[in-house]
């Protein structure tokens, strides 16, 4: 197995980023090369990591289910920024459904509901029918969403659904039952010891499940059957590569009723493939990626980094798999 470490810049800071390193894994085969992600964020530890490699490997292994549609209708996700440059990400993204991320820390919920209005601006100036989302990666108080969620309702025109918008699935479960608009749980599935605390509770109407932390294609699979929720398919914040597995997911799911967050591409400056995963008509293709040898030298990460991976990498292969994860 061969290891590739790249740093690619993005457009607009998000989740704290400026530049996201993403290791790729190629499996060399007699008559074929396999290639998977491996990015878990560098702050995670090996166990964290191990279920991301397990996805890395499925994929370079080709082991993905038979896909049940040709396309992935998919959000563009607006970074905590300007309503500005809110309203300029939705314009370019050609997507009818938008995802903005909301309290971010040191912001105000007034940044928030300006960013969220001209959201709904840029959808409208394409014509009817726009969505709007709001990801608040668990940063509000039970008080504070039920406070909260109504007024970035009506700023949206409406909104489709509210992901994760405290820390616990107890919390998601209590906001639940105050407010009007859906609940997604993210968090409270990928980083939590039983994803299905969620459906027990009653916490979530819908389930976002991020192919890398939880272990896979097939193991997504599984807990999309078990959970009883409709699922949304997400990105974090992949290369083209990594965002294969994410489609293959959502490409193979029996039911998908709602956008995926899967246009993350968009908010790279770079990419490791020559024809990068971009929606097209607020559609991603269902089809092989295969990163180009001269991306992956351009955009190779110091020798230094690469050494940190390597080390990483032989840490996490110590670690048992995401059947261990409890
Ligand atoms: O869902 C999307 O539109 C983009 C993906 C995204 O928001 C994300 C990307 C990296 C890490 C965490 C998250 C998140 O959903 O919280
Ligand atoms: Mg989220």
């Amino acid at each position: 197995m061969r290891l590739h470490v790249v740093a690619l810049p993005l457009h607009t800071r998000f989740r704290g980023l400026t530049v996201r390193e993403v290791a790729l894994v190629e499996t060399a085969s007699e008559d074929a090369a396999g290639w998977g992600e491996w990015s878990p964020f560098t702050e995670y530890d090996a166990p964290t990591s191990a279920p991301w490699l397990a996805c890395a490997l499925e994929a370079a292994a080709g082991d993905w289910p038979e896909p049940v549609r040709d396309a992935v209708p998919v959000n563009v996700t607006v970074p905590a920024c300007d309503p500005a440059t809110a309203h300029r990400i939705v314009t370019a993204g050609g997507c009818r459904t938008a995802k903005v991320k909301v309290a971010e820390r040191g912001q105000a919920l007034a940044d928030d509901l300006a960013r969220v209005e001209a959201v709904r601006t840029a959808l409208d100036a394409e014509g009817p029918g726009g969505l709007v989302r709001i990801d608040v990666n668990g940063g509000w108080s039970v008080d504070e969403a039920v406070h909260a969620i109504p007024l970035l309702d009506r700023a949206a025109g409406g909104l489709e659904y509210v992901e994760q918008p405290c820390a616990t699935v107890e919390e998601l479960a209590a906001v639940r039952r105050r407010v009007d608009v859906p609940i997604a749980a993210d968090e409270s599935i990928r980083r939590a010891a039983d994803p299905y605390r969620v459906r027990d509770l009653e916490a979530a109407d819908i389930a976002v499940l991020k192919v890398q932390p939880l272990g896979g294609v097939a193991a997504c699979l599984r807990i999309a059957e078990d959970i009883g929720l409709p699922v949304v398919v997400s990105s974090a914040l992949e290369s083209s590569v990594g965002i294969a597995a994410g489609v293959a997911l959502a490409a193979a799911l029996p039911e998908l009723p709602h956008a995926c967050g899967l246009a993350t591409v968009q908010l790279f400056e770079a990419d490791v493939v020559t024809d990068p995963l971009v929606p097209v008509d607020g559609l991603l293709p269902v089809r092989p990626v295969v990163p180009d040898p001269e991306l992956l030298a351009r955009h190779a990460a110091p020798a230094d980094r690469f050494a940190w991976w390597a080390e990483r990498l032989a840490a996490t292969q110590g670690v048992r798999g995401p059947e261990a994860r409890a």
